[in-house]
């Protein structure tokens, strides 16, 4: 099997429950949702996306030809000055059209925690430790249980009402960047002090100019 990677590079987790913490961000070319390209933005299902996920150019990207490869350039990427606490979030473009067991096992050997950001169109290989779903109006999500559902908001067809009832522990309501942002952080933030099972999720790496 290969691999085919934007980038991979160390950062705080900005978003979700995880915000904060050290990761390591593993980032898969392509998404079924958006080919990423500009043109197209207009009429894909996801038109909002905020990632360049194309092809395999970016620090730390390429084409990996085994998970163990794939493994070693992510272990690569964590401070030799501390080996606890290892997290890795596997992100994209989606990157459950690729993530195996075969590459969650040898993270598992590397000592990571994995991570997955995706949006809830693809059912995930075993072994997960920690799934972040990101649920998009226009595409049904199929993916009903995790531990976080973060929600883009506002998305007209994608209230909250739609996903209150799935079986996450965490809910969140992430304000839609764009020109728009800081009107849609008020909305959030109102809608959350409205209906408290739904808490703010600030992209926080953006506020501190973290990748
Ligand atoms: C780039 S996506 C990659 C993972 C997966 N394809 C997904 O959509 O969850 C990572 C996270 O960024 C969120 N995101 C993308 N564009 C955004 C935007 N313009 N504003 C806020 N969050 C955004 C997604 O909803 C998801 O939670
Ligand atoms: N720092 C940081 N945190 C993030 N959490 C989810 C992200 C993503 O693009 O999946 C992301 C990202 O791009 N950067
Ligand atoms: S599903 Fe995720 S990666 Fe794909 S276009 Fe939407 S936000 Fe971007
Ligand atoms: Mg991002």
């Amino acid at each position: 099997m290969k691999y085919f990677v934007k980038e991979i590079y160390y950062t705080l987790q900005g978003e979700g429950a995880k915000s904060g913490r050290p990761a390591v961000f593993c980032r898969f070319t392509g998404c079924n949702l958006w080919s990423g390209r500009e043109q197209d933005r207009a009429s894909a299902i996801c038109q909002f996306c905020d990632t360049q996920f194309v092809g395999t150019d970016g620090p730390g990207g390429g084409v990996f030809r085994s998970a163990l490869e794939l493994a070693g350039a992510v272990a690569a990427k964590w401070p030799e000055s501390w080996n606890a606490n290892k997290m890795v979030v596997c992100t994209g473009g989606e990157p459950l059209l690729q993530l195996d067991e075969a590459v969650i096992e040898a993270l598992h050997d590397e000592g990571f925690e994995v991570a997955v950001e995706t949006n809830g169109t693809k059912i995930p290989p075993p072994g997960i430790d920690w799934i972040s779903v990101s649920p998009k109006a226009n595409a049904e999500c199929i993916l009903r249980a995790g531990d976080e559902l973060k929600l883009v908001f506002p998305q007209p067809g994608g209230e909250p009402t739609k996903y209150e009832n799935l079986d996450f522990d965490h809910f969140f309501l992430q304000p839609m960047d764009g020109l728009s942002r800081e009107q849609n952080t008020q909305l959030a933030a109102q809608y959350c002090l409205k209906h408290p099972q739904w808490e703010l999720s600030i992209q926080t790496h953006k506020l501190i100019g973290l990748p």
